[in-house]
């Protein structure tokens, strides 16, 4: 669909019927990395094919890795394990997993790299990343303090630890633990700190290198020890999306249905799933959600929160002001769009005050996604029980999530003619 605008008409019945979710973005990305450095060829099943994907495909193209697509959930990836120079920058969109991996993956290649994004991606730090490469003797640049990040690679890092600040974003941490396989002698990796958002995160990593060969010690809860096997090409299941399938869970509560996403919550390795029982608890959430381990399910949650019986107030999401967008103040902005005083901010807290009644309002509202999938998705949740809401730029699902619209189509959903 490209579409500017689109408005969702409320439904009158409970929403059932069966929705795949896509393939896991973080997973796909972690995937595709590992596959391309790895020599030999990687089958990778069950694979997300959206933006963030794409980008961090294309990347690997661009760097003389062979990936094809037999069909729209596999990509057959063949390397030689090394990566050529590329003729031009990196382009990587808004994909934070393909720009942050890939800035310490071509740091241990040979060759002048520069890692790029778009206007968004350029607003989004990187810094905490390129300072760790520089103490470990790479010539790294990001004058920003976001992409562009140039790199001058000379094949290895002159030291064998590193520590990493990984307050604002844990995909300092995966990125780097990636790489480490890569280096000349066992590579030593700590947190500064003891925060880090989404721990679950850091698994998801974890799983994926062992998958392709490698070897990871937890010496402690914020120090791992990689030893410098490098990667072993392999096939790999790649399991459905945790975070889109948070839009369906929420469906289901809202309008009380049974939506079948063929995956049982407790299935998922993804850090989301632990929304799962949050949102099974609507319209009884609770007071106080801290978002801390489940980010990307926020924006879901705080939608629902405006249906729930009694207010919520979000806690640990201060990493959403740096995400696609400042989802804080998307959040807020939209859902008082919606009904002024419906949200409240209070420093990097979210408080939203549940009002069941918005339930069969017409209360027209433009909600502005400021071009970032997860509001787009989660606002049109609203739009399930409120007459008159409207997604602005609903085509940016398609950075995780292309088949949305389609998917909600499938349910019985249905959209206001342009
Ligand atoms: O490692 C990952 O795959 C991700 C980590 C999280 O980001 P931060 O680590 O930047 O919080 C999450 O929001 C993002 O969608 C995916
Ligand atoms: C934060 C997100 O993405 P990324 O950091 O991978 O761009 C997301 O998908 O919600």
């Amino acid at each position: 669909m490209s579409l500017d605008t689109l408005t969702l008409l409320p439904v009158t019945q409970p929403l059932t019927g069966h929705v795949s979710p896509p393939g896991s973005k973080s997973i796909t990305n972690r995937a595709l990395l590992l596959a391309g450095l790895a020599r030999g060829t990687s089958r990778l099943t069950g694979a997300l094919k959206s933006d963030d994907t794409r980008y961090m495909a294309e990347a690997l193209r661009a760097m003389g890795v062979t990936v094809d697509e037999p069909d729209a959930t596999t990509f057959v990836v063949t390397s030689s394990g090394a990566w050529q120079e590329p003729a031009e920058p990196l382009f990587l969109g808004n994909a934070g997993t393909a720009t942050r991996f890939l800035t310490a993956a071509v740091a241990l290649q040979k060759g002048r790299f520069t890692v790029d994004g778009d206007q968004h991606m350029r607003k989004r730090p990187i810094l905490p990343l390129v300072e760790a490469l520089q103490s470990l003797g790479v010539a790294i640049a990001a004058p920003s303090g976001c992409p562009p990040v140039a790199i001058d690679a000379k094949g290895g890092f002159s030291k064998d630890r590193v520590v990493i600040d990984a307050g604002l974003s844990s995909q300092y941490v995966s990125a780097l633990l990636m790489a480490a396989p890569l280096t000349r002698q066992p590579f030593e990796i700590e947190l500064k700190g003891a925060e880090i958002g989404a721990r679950g995160y850091i698994d998801l990593t974890l799983a994926a290198m062992r998958a392709f060969g490698a070897s990871v010690e937890e010496v402690s809860a914020s120090i791992w020890r990689v030893q410098p096997t490098g990667y072993r090409a392999a096939d790999f299941h790649v399991e459905p999306d945790a975070s889109a399938a948070t839009y369906l869970w929420g469906a289901e509560v809202l309008t009380g249905g049974k939506i079948d996403i063929g995956t049982p919550a407790e299935a998922f390795t993804q850090p989301d799933a632990k929304a799962h029982a949050v949102i099974s608890a609507f319209p009884h959430m609770p007071a106080v959600i801290d978002g801390s381990q489940m980010q990307d399910a926020i924006p879901t949650i705080a939608v629902l929160a405006a249906f729930n019986e009694t207010p919520v107030r979000f806690v640990g999401i201060a990493n959403l002001r740096v995400k696609e967008c400042d989802r804080i103040r998307a959040l807020s902005t939209g859902l008082n769009a919606i009904r002024p005083g419906l949200a409240t901010e209070e420093g990097d807290d979210l408080i939203v005050a549940a009002d069941p009644a918005l339930a069969g309002q017409v209360l027209p509202a433009r909600i502005d996604t400021f071009a970032d999938h997860r509001i787009a998705m989660s606002f049109a949740l609203a739009g399930l029980k409120i007459s008159g809401i409207t997604i602005l730029d609903p085509g940016c699902v398609a950075k995780t999530y292309p088949d949305y619209w389609d998917a909600l189509a499938s349910l019985g959903v249905t959209f206001e003619k342009p």
